[in-house]
């Protein structure tokens, strides 16, 4: 439904919102705490139910999208409307013909099990994506930083309410940064925003690690001036996330997937993301035991690896039409030993019947 130019702001103003909720929900938690009795959490707990709220209102709300008026009209009229509303111009004719054409190739395949379409040989590069860019989202290691994060500050020395007030200064730094992202994702490209957003987040780990091996031991804590440099070098690691995997960890598998396995694509991505968190916040503490300053080289080591990867195996998607996407596959070094030309007969069938 975003048109291709401005998608990277569009969706990357998913993982904004997210932001924005959990530095909320962390704001009224550090304020109900300090309500007397035992009413603190669950004047907390009953606050989400205004997101909620404001949710279900606006999904009443929600026009359908062109594709899935295509998909069940036979018409197109339904559609074209959509589309010229959404645009802003009569002018759509292309974009109608192209999403007809990934319709008409998505209901060829509709017949097969959605588990068993995504696995065919052509999806391979979408299928790993899938698997591979929620998986290392969660190793970047940021759910340590933002489930332990006052933890974290008070085991380096700061005191109670100074760990506190740390942990929402990330979350502005995090949302603020997602906030950027909005804005140069379309710009830069998806790539650059990888591969910077990489190289911070590493050698901000590698920093924090170095210090924490050389000054905090295994007992102990590090003097004033480390403590700072340390929150501060967590905010330089939480910027790079907050502007490279955090929102493009949801925005590529969004772009990728052609109509016939977007939907089984999208869940596969949610639910490895679900899952690795899950896996992430329940060892964490017994990793951070073991390993100790060596957690950060740990989650390091991960961040390098899928900085490699993005460099070798991911193409640009920034501006491309979804429905023409394939192509970025096509012309890829590696993948296009994988995708075939699919698609292409139905294309040219639709564009010479008009
Ligand atoms: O959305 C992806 C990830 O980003 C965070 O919200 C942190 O900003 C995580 O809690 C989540 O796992």
């Amino acid at each position: 439904m975003a048109p291709p130019k401005y998608r990277g702001a569009i969706n990357n103003g998913f993982q904004f919102s997210i932001g924005v909720g959990a530095l909320s929900a962390n704001l009224i938690n550090f304020g109900t705490e300090k309500i007397k009795g035992e009413w603190g959490w669950r004047v907390s707990l009953a606050m989400a139910a205004i997101p909620a709220f404001i949710l279900t209102l606006g999904a009443l709300c929600l026009p359908e999208t062109p594709n899935s008026l295509i998909q069940r009209y036979d018409t197109h009229h339904k559609a074209k409307a959509m589309l010229q509303r959404v645009r802003g111009t009569a002018q759509v004719d292309t974009e109608l013909e192209d999403l007809i054409a990934a319709s008409i190739l998505s209901k060829i395949t509709q017949h097969q099990r959605p588990f068993k379409c995504i696995l065919k040989r052509k999806y391979r590069p979408q299928l790993v994506m899938a698997i591979a860019i929620p998986f290392f989202q969660q190793v970047t290691g940021i759910n340590v930083i933002a489930f332990y994060a006052p933890l974290l500050f008070r085991t380096i020395g700061l005191g109670e309410s100074a760990s506190l007030m740390s942990a929402v200064v990330t979350g502005f730094i995090g949302t603020s940064s997602t906030f950027v992202s909005m804005l140069i994702a379309d710009k830069l490209g998806r790539r650059t925003l990888f591969m910077i957003g990489g190289a911070q987040m590493l050698i901000s780990q590698v920093m924090i690690g170095g210090i924490m091996a050389v000054k905090l031991g295994d007992h102990g804590s590090v003097s004033k001036g480390y403590a700072y440099m340390v929150l501060v070098l967590i905010g330089v690691y939480v910027a790079g996330f907050g502007w490279s995997w955090g929102p493009l960890g949801w925005l590529v598998p969004s772009e990728i997937f052609p109509l016939e396995i977007r939907s089984i694509g999208q869940s596969i991505t949610v639910a490895v993301s679900f899952v690795f968190t899950f896996i992430i916040a329940q060892t964490f503490l017994s990793m951070l035991c073991h390993f100790k300053a060596g957690i950060f080289f740990f989650f390091g080591g991960w961040v390098l690896v899928m900085t490699g990867f993005v460099y070798l195996f991911l193409p640009e998607t920034k501006s491309v039409p979804i429905e023409k996407m394939d192509q970025v596959w096509r012309q890829h070094w590696f993948w296009k030993k994988l995708s075939r030309k699919r698609g292409w007969t139905v294309w040219m069938t639709i564009r010479m019947m008009n």
